[in-house]
């Protein structure tokens, strides 16, 4: 296996519900998250997100395939290697009436490391000021800083956060983004699941889109959401009717729209302008369509449940 920061091949993990019903949660899953940034790993509700996290960390167990944590073949590995990686899988049980800084100080002490961690970490998640407050009159945003602080104790090179935002209002969700993509640019290594794609496209580097516990799609934000085959470039020309055959010729769908035209099909500019300009037809303005995540994320996973898995 690669260097890569998380790594699966052919994961695996069925559950047994009652009268011995199967159920597969992960499905073959080969997940690929390089070091540094933030790799969303993207998913609808169900879709096997936080079961391949839990087998990731070793708190279950797989029915089949190989893992790695940041080389390590886990979870073989897993007591050589947790110490360098943070995961806020579910929401940490803090002491609600010690504030949010005695709260870390004890976490801290337990696990040996220096008392000055704490506050270096607090003012990481942008809590600086309110630590001496009782964690008990902490929003649901604070609670969840103080639990990504907590981890941060331990100075880790991969940072496994499962929906950090549930239950957020649009401020909170904002301030975690913030400090999540400033995590990622510190060096950290950021797996970031989640179901709220505006979200993540504004946050990740690069992601991995599962569906029904399989792997739909993978890469650079930017690649995925060129790579969509609804992406489309308007291109306006001094002659739309003699450019629109050239085009359809070069086997793109092309549309009228106004004086231009509207070519689909994931073109690249450069061909675009290219095809044209060997007719001596001459592009005035190309401009690509923005698509987003989300109608990436949705497309992927609309065809996965049309294809009619489980
Ligand atoms: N302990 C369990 N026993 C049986 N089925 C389970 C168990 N844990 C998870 N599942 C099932 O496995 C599937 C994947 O669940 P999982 O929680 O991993 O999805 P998820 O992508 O994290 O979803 P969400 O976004 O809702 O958190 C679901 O159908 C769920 O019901």
């Amino acid at each position: 296996m690669s260097e890569l920061a998380i790594e699966t091949r052919g994961l695996r993990k069925e559950f047994r519900g009652a009268r011995g019903r199967r159920h597969l949660a992960v499905e073959d899953l080969d997940l690929q998250v390089p070091y540094g940034g933030v790799h969303g790993f993207l998913g609808p509700n169900g879709s096997g997100k936080t079961t391949t996290i839990r087998l990731l960390l070793g708190l279950a167990r797989a029915s089949a395939g190989e893992m790695r944590l940041l080389g390590e073949p886990v979870p073989r590995a897993l007591p050589q290697v947790i110490g360098r990686v943070g995961a806020v899988v579910e929401q940490p049980r803090f002491l609600p009436g010690f504030t949010g800084e005695r709260n870390l100080a004890l976490l801290a002490r337990a696990a040996g490391l220096p008392e000055q961690r704490v506050g270096e970490s607090i003012e990481r998640v942008g809590l600086a000021g309110r630590e001496g407050d009782r964690y008990r009159t902490y929003s649901l945003g604070m609670k969840q800083r103080l639990a990504i602080a907590a981890t941060l104790l331990k100075k880790p090179d991969l940072l496994i956060l499962d929906e950090p935002t549930n239950g957020l209002d649009p401020g909170g969700i904002r301030d975690i983004r913030g400090m999540i993509r400033d995590l990622g640019r510190s060096g950290v290594t950021v797996l970031l699941s989640s179901h709220l794609l505006a979200e993540v496209q504004q946050v990740c580097d690069s992601v991995s889109i599962i569906g029904q516990g399989r792997l739909l799609s993978s890469g650079r934000v930017g690649d995925l959401v060129g790579r969509e085959p609804g992406a489309a470039v308007r291109v306006g020309v001094s002659d739309p009717a003699a450019a629109q055959p050239l085009l359809e010729q070069a086997g793109w769908r092309v549309e009228r729209l106004g004086d231009g035209l509207r070519v689909v099909g994931a073109p690249d500019p450069a061909d675009i302008s290219r095809v044209l300009g060997e007719q001596s037809i001459w592009v005035r303005a190309l401009t690509a369509e923005q698509t987003d995540l989300e109608s990436v994320f949705l497309e992927l996973t609309d065809r996965d449940r049309q294809k009619g898995g489980r």
